[in-house]
């Protein structure tokens, strides 16, 4: 196994950069940079040499003796200034050694699953982790993170294991007089499971939002001041204004942390009939995005005129407070009238939707969830007809068991490490 290297800060400019090896020679590469021996384990400043013994930086080397350490393998660490130049020296340095390359991106992490460090789900809340921009983000990256997923599904391993030794031992004996009928504790175990599935698998459309972010679409008529407002908004002029109706075309998207949600807010095409052509497919587009969109903001004296389809936790706000003799319920992206209510709302609608959210966060682990949750509720039915079909039964369990086992990565997964992998930074 090649000992790798690679930058494990931010690339560009900044007070200290982390420059991380794993692997056997990492202790060995360390000797050589520093001109001695680095600790098994634990911290040493050092001044870093080329291989003409010119001075590269004074650095800060941390090194780990696997299994004790990320990876599980030998691991050393450089904290060095954090320049272009001297980030750069150090890795062309390192790159010169024999038996040393530069990794690739996850490969740290790729190596920490394949030595036990973590399992695909802690990966992926890693990954997560890494991406998360806001509060919410970072919360449940770090519940993922933290191997809750792989313990619920370890969990529901291991009364599945023991439903299907029960039947099994039914099978076994299945000639001789069975003492005790066992389907009343199997059929617990299963439904117990397979509601705890369902919760998981339910959650798990939620979790994806806050994952990757809610969608808020601005909608409304021409010259309402949709613009305006994302740009109240967000903060800068991210939008054109204009007076004249139909400015708007493209959607616009403004990506805000909202009471620590990822909200992407989008402004869109007034909406209106046109003989323009290029306006027509801008409101088209605008219809689309607002369809799809997870909260619409309408921004509009008359919703309905909108054509589109109102939904209970849409919001609706009246345009241009500050020219309204009675300003209840109205907003103002010139003054600020009504801004910090309308945040506010949209932030507790969304809020309330996240509460839903379980440990499960992907696609992926829905998928795996309902494998298992179908072939247990095969299994139930089937145990409905008697001891003659618990062979089938336990076959359905068992591929309830192989399906959990590949939410954790135990089995069924080489094929999707490489695409969870190349999502990595580098360093990573
Ligand atoms: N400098 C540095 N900071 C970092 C990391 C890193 O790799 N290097 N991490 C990287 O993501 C995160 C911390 N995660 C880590 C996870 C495990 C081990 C580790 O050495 N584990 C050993 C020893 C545990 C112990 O001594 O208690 C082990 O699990 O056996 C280190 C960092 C964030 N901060
Ligand atoms: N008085 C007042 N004028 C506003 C307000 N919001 C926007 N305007 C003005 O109304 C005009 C239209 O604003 P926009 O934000 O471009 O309106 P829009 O809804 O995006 O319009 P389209 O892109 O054409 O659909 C501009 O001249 C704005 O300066 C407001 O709250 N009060
Ligand atoms: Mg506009």
């Amino acid at each position: 196994m090649d000992t790798i290297f690679a930058l494990a800060t931010a690339q560009g400019k900044a007070g200290v950069a982390v420059i991380r090896l794993s692997g056997s020679l990492s202790h060995k590469a360390a000797e050589i940079l520093t001109g001695s021996p680095v600790p098994d384990r634990g911290m040493v400043l050092r001044t870093l040499r080329d291989s003409k013994g010119l001075r590269l930086d004074d650095g800060v080397v941390l090194s780990f003796r696997g299994p004790a350490s990320f990876t599980g393998e030998d691991v050393v660490e450089f904290q060095i200034h954090g320049s272009l130049a001297t980030t750069e020296a150090v890795l062309r340095c390192l790159g010169q050694y024999d038996g040393l390359r530069l990794a690739e991106p996850g490969e740290f992490t790729r190596r920490a699953l394949e030595n036990g460090k973590l399992d695909l789900a802690q990966v992926e809340g890693l990954a997560d982790l890494i991406d998360a921009e806001t509060e919410a983000q970072r919360k449940q990256a770090q519940a993922v993170l933290s191997g809750a997923l792989g313990q619920l599904a370890e969990s529901w391993r291991r009364k599945l294991i023991r439903a299907a030794a029960l039947l099994e031992a039914v099978i076994d004996f299945a000639d001789e007089e069975v003492p005790t009928d066992v389907s009343p504790e199997v059929r617990d175990l299963l439904t117990s499971v397979r509601g705890q599935l369902q919760r998981e698998i339910s959650g798990v459309r939620i979790a994806e939002r806050i994952r990757t972010g809610f969608e808020v679409a601005i909608i409304g008529p021409p010259n309402a001041g949709k613009s305006t407002l994302l740009n109240a908004l967000a903060g800068r002029e991210a939008a054109l204004t204009s007076e004249i109706a139909g400015t708007t075309r493209d959607v616009i998207e403004v990506r805000m942390d909202l009471g620590g949600l990822p909200v992407t807010l989008l402004d869109t095409a007034g909406l209106r009939d046109t003989g323009d052509v290029v306006e027509g497919m801008g409101i088209a587009l605008a219809r689309r995005r607002a369809e799809a969109a997870d909260l619409r903001v309408f921004l509009t004296d008359d919703p309905l005129a909108t054509g589109i389809e109102i939904r209970e936790s849409d919001i609706h706000v009246l345009p241009k407070a500050d020219q309204r003799k009675t300003p209840d319920g109205a907003i103002s992206g010139v003054t600020g009238q009504g801004i910090d209510q309308l945040v506010d709302r949209i932030a507790a609608v969304l809020k309330t939707r996240s509460a839903s959210a379980g440990i499960a966060t992907r696609e992926r682990h829905r998928a795996a969830m309902m494998v298992a949750s179908d072939a247990l509720m095969r299994a139930e039915g089937i145990l409905e007809s008697g001891p003659d079909l618990y062979d089938i039964a336990s076959e359905e369990l068992r591929t309830a068991i192989r399906a959990l086992e590949s939410l954790v990565g135990r089995i069924d997964v080489e094929n999707l490490l490489d695409e969870i992998f190349a999502s990595f930074c580098l360093g990573k």
